[in-house]
């Protein structure tokens, strides 16, 4: 870990420092992500300015406060599944992540299409499981081939995409049959409100359905964010939890205090569970959100000239000192959000320990709101912040509360637990793959 953290401090603590001194820098450099020259198309994340901003108000619809908590019934069938799971596994350490992709991939295929996996095509779910894997299955030379690719100009970029790397067919492969999936549950929603029945309530129905964003976005807008969603909401969250898993088999107390809280909890009844009024859960979530962004680096290029002011003095390598970055349109910067959350200047002493009191006992950083949630940047800032955050957080509440309140996590004897970064933030095992095996136990 302390190599990402000297990397990004090294190539970009900079750009991160100048986010929090003023907030409105971030909207400078808000041009397009690097990987929109390979998905292209209709996704939110890759659109620019005031095509983005008609489109994301829109999708927003289908991600409100109120709208996440219609989807909770989803979240608690989908972890009850990875705990059916556990149970019959006879395993004496279990691998966390495969369970916990499939999981978040069964969540947004309920929540977003309103279609549960086993109704979908089986290409498309097989091509999804295998993009979520991707990242961390890439070798060094192809992770290099893609990063070149990204650097070529435009036109022969657009060439490029129809290489036939194994990451590019995977991803052009993943995104026409994500669309093709997207338009069929768009006609079938469609079709089922001109036989006047009434409309589910997934995220596709209600941007259907509802009055702010029928009027501006077309079926085909609405099926275009199949392919983003899928990618940008399964891996993202399954990491996140399988990194605060990790952290509480290591710790016994950490553990036995947070499923006091939730057997407190749940112990009033399955209904309507209050998962915002759990204080020490959601500490929880903010401490692995804060010590693994799964996006640790994501990249921008500035869409006009401007000035990043930084928070500190830095010292040049010409020997000036300066406290501000001057970016020219077009140049790459690069937000270093894992450097960020662990600055000791913000976070304290210990700002590299995973210890969630810190969300509770008032020493935590409390500054200029940077980020949707918790001051915290794992979610982005500015106008590409994510989409999906109160769809993540309820996700993580609703299963860990699952996980926690009905099996204990402990280290396996040989445990080995490394951390990459190959696009996103990753768990790594002794074996060098992408894996998190905890010894799991039912204790209810
Ligand atoms: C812990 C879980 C998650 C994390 C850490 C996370 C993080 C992020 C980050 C950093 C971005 C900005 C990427 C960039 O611009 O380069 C982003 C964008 C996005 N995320 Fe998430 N995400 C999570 C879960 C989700 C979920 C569950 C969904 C949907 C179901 C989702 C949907 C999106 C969308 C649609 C965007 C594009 C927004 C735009 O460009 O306007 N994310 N996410």
């Amino acid at each position: 870990m302390s190599y990402i953290i000297l990397f990004a401090g090294l190539i970009a603590t900079l750009a991160l420092s100048l986010i929090m001194r003023r907030r409105s820098a971030i909207r400078d450099i808000a041009g397009p992500p690097s990987p929109s020259w390979i998905f292209g198309g209709l996704g939110v994340l890759f659109l620019l300015q005031g095509d983005h901003q008609q489109l994301r108000a829109a999708l927003n619809v289908g991600f409100t406060a109120a709208a996440v908590r219609q989807y909770q019934p989803i979240f608690e069938k989908v972890a009850q599944t990875i705990s059916e799971k556990l149970e019959y596994s006879e395993v004496a350490s279990v691998d966390m992540c495969p369970l916990l992709s499939v999981a978040a991939f069964d969540a947004i295929s309920e929540v977003v299409l309103g279609c549960p996996t086993g109704n979908l095509d089986a290409d498309f779910v097989k091509i999804n499981l295998e993009v979520m894997h991707l990242s961390s299955t890439q070798s060094a030379s192809q992770i290099l081939a893609d990063a070149l690719t990204g650097l070529l100009p435009k036109w022969l970029r657009r060439q490029a995409v129809n290489l036939p790397t194994k990451s590019l067919k995977l991803i052009r492969t993943q995104t026409s049959l994500a669309t093709k999936e997207g338009r069929r549950a768009v006609r079938e929603k469609i079709e089922a409100k001109r036989q006047g029945l009434d409309p589910n309530d997934d995220v596709f129905s209600l941007l259907l359905n509802s009055e702010d964003s029928r009027d501006s976005l077309s079926s085909e807008d609405i099926a275009g964010q199949t392919s983003i969603i899928m990618i940008a909401g399964g891996e993202t969250t399954a990491n996140t939890l399988a990194f605060g898993l990790v952290e509480l088999a290591r710790d016994p107390e950490l553990q036995d205090s947070l499923r006091a809280e939730i057997h407190a909890v749940l112990g009033t009844g399955r209904h309507n569970i209050a998962y915002d009024n759990m204080p020490l859960l959601n500490a929880f979530i903010k401490e692995a959100l804060r010590m693994f962004p799964t996006v640790p680096f994501p990249e921008r290029v500035a869409v006009q000239d401007t000035i990043i002011p930084l928070s500190e003095e830095i010292t040049l390598n010409t020997g000036q000192r300066t406290d501000r970055i001057p970016v020219r349109k077009g140049q790459l910067v690069l937000l270093g959000i894992a450097s960020y959350q662990r600055l000791e200047s913000l976070w304290g002493d210990d700002a590299d320990k995973f210890r969630p009191s810190r969300w509770l006992d008032g020493t935590v950083h409390q500054g200029e709101a940077i980020g949707p949630y918790a001051n915290l940047l794992s979610f982005l800032g500015g106008p590409h912040t994510c989409l999906g955050w109160r769809f993540a957080v309820m996700e993580m509440q609703v299963i860990l509360c699952e996980l926690l309140g009905k099996f204990s996590f402990s280290l396996p004897v040989d445990h080995v637990l490394r951390i990459r970064f190959a696009a996103t933030l990753q768990p790594v095992d002794a074996t060098g793959n992408k894996g998190t095996p905890l010894c799991v136990k039912r204790i209810l």
